[in-house]
């Protein structure tokens, strides 16, 4: 998604830092004003941010697989857009060419996130939850990785336009991809014969069952969004920062910045794993956001050689990642999970394009004396720890919300397979009788009707988060009712 050589900025990177990283990063900026190649950023991270909470909802109605096409064609026809707009060069044409591109790349992509997450919470929904979010960040962050490492190469070697070119090879690859695993996840819902249940479950979801969601959904969204604030921004902006506070040249600043990823893109599935067999994602979530918060501690107070907060930081965002995401799936019924993880991609991308515009405004639009910018860049690394703090704060809470209701978060392997089991005795025996007695509908009876306590405040007033819904019975499919918990 880049068309120049800012590498270590995570790709959906809202405006306001642009402001003044641009004037680094663009060698060849097509002949375009600042101010307008800067407008690329912004067009594609604000469109990222709001169509990600319609898009979730979409899916949510129209599943997996229509989602997971529309997206990556939006992400192809924009990027092509993009790369064509690029040879318009020096024509009135040129701008808003490029801003269309990327405003149907923007639409794509973050959409594309949400149908990814959705698509890995339904099929890897049981024990390998955290492992496989954990794979898909690696992936994600392996794109940044070799973004980093080849992009720049690549446009040395054959130029600026056919390097987007071949951006655009690389999303048609991705589309070919879609294509598969849409065709995957059909043959996999009708060999488990969910299709007409899923159909029927997606009929009922609207809009207002956001309003319906738990508790430790808001907490959870504003965790990853205070979070993210720390992290996405400071990813952004670290290599400058690094280059003006440690007197490090350029590539060194970019190399030390791009540990962040790097730790994450090989920690992840480990992190992922080791969280599917010992639950306590609450608790994670809480002990990262802790963890981070001498991250900025040292970098605003000392000098202590930059890596160690980089390669710090890479372990506790890895840790945060692969447990703050896969909760989602816990505490939402799983027929609103695209809308669950729509509205939360989007509240993150908000927060994330605030605090970059709050930290551009710090750093201020003009270069000063190596003292004055010192102080600012201290001012930002404190509006970054202030967002851990809060980050902290609300994970505290969280874990407070999520003990007096049931432990969700908290749970480990062994104790939710041992609920499970429990959970089916108690479904069988209930079927059993009601079969014996001829007295009512097995399948009904083994619903959550009965005496069988809710496991939290969304089951409660959801019927959605039994697999089936009412009508199709927790004891017969009892091996999916808890697909989502
Ligand atoms: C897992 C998490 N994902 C996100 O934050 C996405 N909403 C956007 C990521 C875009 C990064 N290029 C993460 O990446 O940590």
């Amino acid at each position: 998604s880049n068309n120049c050589t800012d590498e270590q900025q995570p790709s959906p990177s809202p405006p306001g830092v642009a402001e003044h990283i641009s004037s680094t990063c663009c060698r060849d900026c097509l002949g375009m004003s600042e101010q307008n190649y800067n407008l690329l950023y912004a067009v594609y991270a604000w469109t990222n941010a709001v169509v990600v909470f319609f898009s979730g909802f979409l899916v949510d109605k129209l599943g997996n697989r229509a989602g997971v096409i529309a997206f990556s064609l939006l992400c192809l026809v924009g990027s092509s857009t993009f790369a064509a707009g690029a040879h318009l060069r020096g024509t009135d044409y040129l701008l808003p060419v490029m801003l269309l591109g990327r405003l149907l790349f923007g639409a794509g992509n973050g959409s594309l996130t949400v149908v990814q997450n959705r698509l890995v919470a339904f099929w890897f929904n049981k024990k390998e939850l955290a492992l496989a979010f954990g794979c898909v960040l690696a992936f994600s962050r392996c794109g940044s990785v070799l973004n980093f490492f080849l992009t720049e190469n690549i446009r040395d070697a054959i130029g600026l336009e056919w390097t987007l070119w071949f951006g655009v090879g690389l999303c048609l690859l991705g589309f070919v991809a879609a294509g598969v695993v849409s065709g995957l996840d059909v043959y996999g819902v009708r060999a488990m014969g969910l299709t007409e249940e899923l159909q029927q479950e997606s009929r009922r979801v609207k809009l207002q069952d956001l309003g319906q969601f738990s508790l430790q959904f808001w907490l959870l969204v504003l965790s990853i969004m205070f979070y993210y604030n720390g992290v996405f921004p400071f990813v952004a902006d670290a290599s400058q920062f690094i280059n003006q506070k440690y007197s490090l040249d350029d590539k060194v600043s970019a190399y030390i910045t791009g540990a962040v990823y790097d730790v994450s893109m090989l920690l992840s599935p480990f992190l992922g794993g080791l969280i599917d067999i010992i639950g306590k994602r609450g608790y994670l979530a809480l002990l990262c956001a802790l963890l981070t918060i001498p991250v900025f501690g040292l970098l605003a107070f000392t000098t202590v050689y930059p890596l160690v907060s980089t390669l710090w930081l890479g372990v506790t965002y890895s840790f945060a990642a692969a447990s703050m995401w896969p909760s989602l799936p816990l505490v939402v019924p799983r027929a609103t999970l695209g809308t669950a993880l729509g509205f939360s991609t989007s509240v993150q991308m908000i927060g994330i394009g605030v605090s970059n515009v709050v930290v551009g405004r710090i750093l201020g639009q003009t270069d000063s004396t190596r003292s004055v910018m010192l102080d600012r860049w201290k001012l930002v690394m404190l509006y970054l720890l202030g967002n851990v703090i809060a980050a902290v704060v609300v994970t505290l809470l969280l874990n407070a919300v999520d003990l007096k209701r049931g432990r969700k978060l908290n749970q480990s392997r062994k104790e939710k397979l041992s609920l499970e089991r429990m959970d089916q005795l108690v479904e069988d025996g209930i079927a059993h009788a009601s079969i014996e007695s001829g007295s009512a509908d097995a399948s009904s009876a083994a619903g959550y009707g009965v005496d069988f306590a809710p496991r939290s405040e969304a089951d409660e007033r959801s019927p959605l988060l039994s697999s089936g819904g009412s009508s199709s019975g927790g004891g017969i499919t009892g091996g999916r009712k808890h697909a989502i918990n």
